[in-house]
């Protein structure tokens, strides 16, 4: 067993979430610590100039280092353990760019710097080697998941709302594990209230509960090509574009846009060699009411937030990148051909000794 800090910068861009665990990095895994430690309004903007990786990000990438450094210091503090008593930091970065298409996909973030900053031993660059071998290189938690749903009933689907929201299948045998990302997570619903009402997000769901769902605005999102696609397949930030909704009353385009997180979701099930028993959520979606109630009615099935199992669902991503990280230094796969697409199962990650 190690122990292990792991770090996600989310596609939502609201802050950094750090979790200490110790784990072997294949059955094994005890939460010991986690601290989520936002962004301020300034360098929020700062990452969004990032966005598609047009222009220079140097200094960006610098300041996302060192307050990702800040936030190991705040989790090791919180946890009440030196920086020597930690073997490994998991080091996503932030996602500037994502097209597996042209085998590329850009995280922000310099291991280097932070394993200076930190005395601690990082790896990063988690998702490189597996587009490179033609995989989607996202996303990469299912084994995570798959680690800790050893016990439960099957078919489970584990499902992460952030910004993009992504699935996990886990059926009956060992090795049966389907991933991918549905469509959108919350991102859309963020842009629309953040330039309709200037808030980061549509807090509860209230917003979307006072409006009405536009039946033709959401045909019009859901004639995507993407949902007709098979897993494994992965998205990028800004993938869907929310032109039908304008012109809707805030309340109505929230309430339409949470609808469309809803039905994405339900879109894979035909897609899954069995409908899960149960959905598990995770991530901050999970929070909004009237989208847990949105996909109840569509999935038929219990949608319970991870937390009926006893697990952390603001935590989750940062936990798995700490026992990814375990398994990039045992040369152990981060995916499998039904996880990300990639043909064999593929390690990955760079590792930046202190
Ligand atoms: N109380 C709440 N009510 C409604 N929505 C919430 C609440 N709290 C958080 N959220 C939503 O969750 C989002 C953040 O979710 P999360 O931190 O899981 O995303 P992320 O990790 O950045 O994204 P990704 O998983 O795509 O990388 C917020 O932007 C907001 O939309
Ligand atoms: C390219 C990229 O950063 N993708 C993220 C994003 O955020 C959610 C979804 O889209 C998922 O595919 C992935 O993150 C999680 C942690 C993953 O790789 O499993």
């Amino acid at each position: 067993m190690q122990t292990v800090v792991g770090l996600m910068s989310g596609t939502s861009m609201d802050g950094i979430d750090a979790a200490l665990v110790r784990t072997d990095g294949e059955s094994r895994v005890e939460p010991l610590a986690f601290v989520t430690i936002p962004y301020e309004d300034g360098f929020r903007a700062d990452l969004r100039s990032c966005l598609g990786g047009k222009g220079p990000v140097d200094a960006v990438e610098q300041a996302l280092t060192d307050a990702h450094a800040d936030a190991v210091r705040r989790l090791l503090a919180e946890a009440g353990m030196e920086a020597a008593a930690v073997d490994l930091i998991g080091f996503h970065g932030h996602t500037i760019f994502h097209d597996p298409a042209q085998r590329r996909t850009w995280q922000i973030g310099d291991g280097a710097r932070l394993a200076r900053a930190t005395g601690i031993a990082v790896v990063d660059d988690f998702r490189t080697a597996d587009v490179a071998a033609g995989g989607q290189g996202a996303p990469l938690v299912p084994l995570f998941h798959r680690a800790l749903a050893d016990a439960l009933p099957r078919p489970l689907a584990v499902l992460n709302i952030g910004g993009v929201a992504n699935v996990t299948w886990i059926g009956e045998g060992a090795d049966d594990v389907i991933a991918c990302d549905t469509g959108p997570g919350n991102a859309l619903v963020d842009d629309w209230v953040l330039s309709g009402q200037g808030a980061r997000y549509d807090s509860g769901g209230a917003l979307a509960a006072a409006g009405v769902v536009d039946g033709n605005a959401l045909a019009a999102l859901i004639a995507h090509p993407y949902f007709d696609l098979p897993a494994p397949k992965s998205l990028d930030r800004d993938a869907f574009d929310p032109a039908p909704v304008r012109g809707l009353s805030v309340a109505d385009g929230a309430a339409t846009l949470t609808a469309f997180t809803a039905a994405s979701v339900a879109r894979i099930v035909p897609h899954l060699p069995g409908a899960p028993l149960r959905w598990l959520v995770c991530g901050g979606g999970r929070h909004n009411a009237t989208l847990m109630g949105m996909l109840a009615d569509r999935l038929g099935v219990p949608v319970d937030p991870v937390e009926a199992v006893g697990w952390n669902g603001d935590a989750l991503e940062a936990e798995a990148f700490a026992y990814l990280a375990v398994r990039s230094r045992k040369s152990l796969p981060l995916s499998l051909p039904a996880t990300t697409g990639v043909p064999r199962p593929m390690t990955g990650g760079r590792f930046h000794p202190v």
